[in-house]
């Protein structure tokens, strides 16, 4: 689908969708379990294939109220968990576009007592599942790409009985937490010690945090937080059980990031952005808050009713390593773009291996607009100063989050901008465009 966005004032209050990297792991955990409900979940693509995930291993995911099959309606999810033992797949998974769902049901599948295959669209079938396939295999289970080159159909034969294992921190966290989710309802727990320092460490204590509301122990190893851990350990026989039987998912910063990144670089001169839904968390993405305050926008984070006001300003560009934050990088390199100056992305290369190589397409997709860029394996720079964004056609690359920063990078381009793909958003934001065009922008499709 085609989006037609014309440069645009911004203005007045927007929600936060709740958070994509909860839901999943409250949907599984809550599979894991013997039964659990999760309030204010994000429904979209990605996370109904979590969904799909848990139904497929004996569980089941339906609506509090309303409709049965409308999970997108209900503001609460009933998940009859399949209690740490998954039965075997009766059909293959099919992960769509969701790395998340892919690397945390390989783990899933690993405790089935026979085979499961996964599977999902040609981005997913293009990332790397190499180490969490080497992982399980050095854990006694057969898990093997089906073309022998890391990438997906994998299949996956168990069952998993725990055990020591070593893994690569630098490709993607989501290996660590699949393994410590699954570790808990194994018999003999997981050790991981990590061959290489972690990248997206916040997602770990995503992961941590949230175990511990299921009444898991999980812990890093020298170390607080998942940053700096030398690797990560969970006893087996645990039973997940969040109290009261309820988890209610907190809202979505890498979401947010788009409202506040429109707010800097778009609101009405007179008025402000506010975002509702931003509560603090262990989400990484909520350092776009402070990102946006050291480039000079007007921001304000009311931490304790979750509110984040913010106001267009004259930006400056600054140095950020998104080692912790990846999917803060087409945000930053938006802001970067409108900004004076440079703005230089390090520690960038793992951007690469997401539903698209997000580095290479913010610069190329960026350039389009007008704004001069300069691209190395792990760094991005952008050249606010040289860069005078204009209306053109960009392709938002199958991505939500290249879709969703060319839409703000749109609002302060001169005229129309066309965004090829604009439907992809269903991934993350399904109502992207709606709270766009509520907060005054001008879209069309
Ligand atoms: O665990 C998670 O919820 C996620 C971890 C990150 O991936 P990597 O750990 O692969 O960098 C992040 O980019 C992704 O959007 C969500
Ligand atoms: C990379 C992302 O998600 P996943 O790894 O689950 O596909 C994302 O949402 O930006």
């Amino acid at each position: 689908m085609d989006i037609h966005l014309t440069r645009s004032d911004v203005a007045g209050t927007a929600r936060a969708p709740p958070s994509k990297s909860y839901t999943h792991r409250a949907l599984l955990a809550a599979g894991y379990s013997d039964g659990a409900t999760v309030a204010s979940p994000l429904v979209s693509a990605d996370t109904k294939a979590t969904a799909r995930a848990v139904t497929a291993f004996g569980g089941s995911v339906t609506p509090e109220k309303g409709g049965a099959d409308d999970l997108a309606a209900a503001d609460s999810l009933v998940v009859e968990g399949f209690g740490g033992r998954p039965s075997v797949p009766a059909d293959v998974i099919d992960c769509a576009n969701s790395g998340t769902t892919t690397r945390l049901v390989t783990a899933t599948a690993a405790l089935a007592d026979g085979g499961t295959v996964l599977t999902g669209d040609s981005s997913l079938r293009s990332r790397p599942q190499g180490p969490l396939l080497d992982a399980l295999d050095e854990l006694g289970v057969r898990a093997e790409s089906t073309r022998g080159n890391g990438q997906a159909p994998l299949v996956v034969f168990g069952p998993l009985s725990g055990g020591d294992v070593a893994i690569p921190g630098d490709v993607s966290s989501q290996y660590v937490t699949a393994l410590l989710m699954a570790g808990a309802v194994t018999d003999d727990g997981i050790e991981v010690s990590l061959t290489t320092a972690l990248k997206s460490a916040p997602y770990v204590d995503i992961t941590l945090e949230l175990l511990d509301e299921f009444g898991i122990t999980a812990d890093p190893i020298g170390s607080e937080t998942a940053a700096g851990a030398e690797g990560f350990v969970v006893p087996g026989g645990q039973t997940y059980a969040p109290e009261d039987g309820r988890y209610e998912v907190p809202g979505d910063f890498s979401s947010i990031s788009y409202l506040v990144a429109a707010g800097a670089v778009a609101a009405d001169p007179d008025d402000a952005v506010r975002i509702e839904g931003a509560r603090p968390s262990a989400q990484g993405d909520a350092a776009i808050v402070d990102i946006a305050d050291r480039m000079g926008a007007t921001i304000d984070w009311d931490r304790e009713n979750g509110i984040i006001t913010v106001e267009r300003s004259a930006l400056s560009g600054v140095a950020v390593d998104v080692g912790d934050t990846p999917d803060l990088l087409p945000t930053i390199a938006t802001l970067g773009a409108v900004a004076d100056g440079d703005t230089r992305i390090t520690n960038c290369e793992h951007v690469r291996y997401k539903e698209t190589d997000r580095v290479a397409a913010m610069a190329e997709e960026l350039e389009k607009l007008g704004a001069e860029t300069t691209e190395e394996r792990d760094v991005l720079t952008i050249h606010g100063s040289e860069s005078d964004l204009r209306g053109a056609t960009v392709d938002g690359r199958a991505d939500h989050r290249i879709v969703m920063s060319l839409a703000v990078a749109a609002l302060a381009a001169e005229g129309t901008t066309t965004i090829r793909g604009g439907e992809h958003v269903d991934v993350s934001f399904p109502d992207f465009f709606e709270t766009m065009a509520e907060l005054g922008a001008r879209v069309e499709r």
